[in-house]
């Protein structure tokens, strides 16, 4: 049995990288639009309610109006923006933080942003298990690739090669705030900090934690145990381990990657700790995350196709 999927954004980045990969997976059809049509709303509309599997590519304005144009209650949805991450009625697209079966049995999943990817994975855990505080203020400092800021920020990079580092969201309002929060069960809002750096793909998330003077007590190693046992399962998910040569590096030539490992370095007074995690912003920031979204949604095996 063959599912169909439209990916309705199928010419951006996102988009382009999900096509391709599913394009050689005999288990999908994939519906496509052609450039004359693909913004067409009648075209869009067949399109969406013809599918299985509708992978919204999009910015948040359209993909809100495309999941308002589906009227069946058959076609089940995937959204990559951020329009419905801490929206009601929908499942947070990270089975490893909110479990398989949910994302399994859901209509309408939402994939969770690339920089919440990383610190969700390192703090939800932690907090859920009552070795981290959920009323601290955390920070969270990132670097990200510049294919995060989709086909307009890959060209103003591709233009500018002067560009060394591009620090934003100054006025500290990034998008991938609330769900930071409400997927952690945090009490305040954390303090995020990202970056473009000039490389396409790849993203460094950490969250520096200044372990003697938060609540709880809990010890670096006890925080690695944990984080651990819950990625225990995973082949998506890993705790990495301390790199030899004493640093971490993040390579311009890097290929893509549907891996997110996860690093934790502390002092030796065990006072001060260091979470980092590293993935692809294309990957399991992105288009990885929604193929394993849709394996799991279709019931095939959860890796299927994925890089790891
Ligand atoms: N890039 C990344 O690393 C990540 C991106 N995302 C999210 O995925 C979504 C897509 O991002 P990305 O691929 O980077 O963005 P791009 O700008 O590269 O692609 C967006 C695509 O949507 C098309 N589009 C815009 N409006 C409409 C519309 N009304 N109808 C049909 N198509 C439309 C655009 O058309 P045109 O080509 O004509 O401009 C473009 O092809 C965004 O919500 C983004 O935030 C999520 C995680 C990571
Ligand atoms: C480098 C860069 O610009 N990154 C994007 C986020 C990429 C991402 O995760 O996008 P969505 O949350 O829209 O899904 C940004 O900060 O807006």
């Amino acid at each position: 049995m063959t599912h169909t999927v439209f990916i309705d954004g199928a010419a951006g980045t996102t988009g382009l990288e999900i096509a391709e990969r599913l394009a050689g997976r005999a288990e999908f059809t994939l519906l496509t639009l052609d450039d004359a049509r693909r913004k067409d709303a009648a075209a869009r509309r067949e399109a969406l309610n013809a599918a299985d599997f509708v992978i919204l590519c999009l910015p948040d304005d359209a993909a809100r109006q495309a999941v308002a144009m589906i009227d069946n209650d058959r076609t089940r949805v995937i959204d990559a923006s951020t329009a419905h991450r801490v929206a009601p009625g929908w499942i947070y697209g990270f089975p490893e933080v909110s479990g398989h079966d949910a994302v399994a049995q859901a209509a309408r999943v939402s994939n969770p942003g690339c920089y919440s990817t990383g610190f969700i994975a390192l703090v939800a855990p932690l907090v859920r298990a009552g070795l981290l505080p959920a009323d601290w203020p955390y920070i969270c400092h990132a670097v990200s690739g510049y294919s995060g800021g989709g086909k307009a920020l890959i060209e103003r990079f591709e233009a500018d090669r002067d560009i060394a580092w591009r620090g934003y969201a100054l006025a500290l309002g990034h998008k991938h705030v609330p769900e930071m929060q409400a997927r952690c069960g945090l009490a305040v809002a954390p303090l995020f900090s990202p970056a473009v750096v000039p490389a396409h793909r790849g993203m460094m998330v950490e969250v520096p934690l200044p372990l003697a003077a938060m609540p709880g007590g809990a010890s670096p190693d006890a925080l690695r145990g944990a984080l651990a046992d819950h990625y225990a399962g995973s082949a998506v998910v890993a705790m990495g381990t301390a790199p030899e040569s004493g640093e971490m590096l993040l390579r311009a030539s890097d290929g893509g990657s549907d891996r997110l490992d996860l690093f934790l370095f502390a002092n030796a007074d065990a006072s001060q700790v260091r979470l980092i995690a590293r993935l692809d912003n294309l990957g399991k920031g992105a288009s990885g995350a929604c193929i394993q979204n849709l394996n799991i949604m279709a019931g095939l095996p959860e890796t299927a196709g994925l890089r790891l």
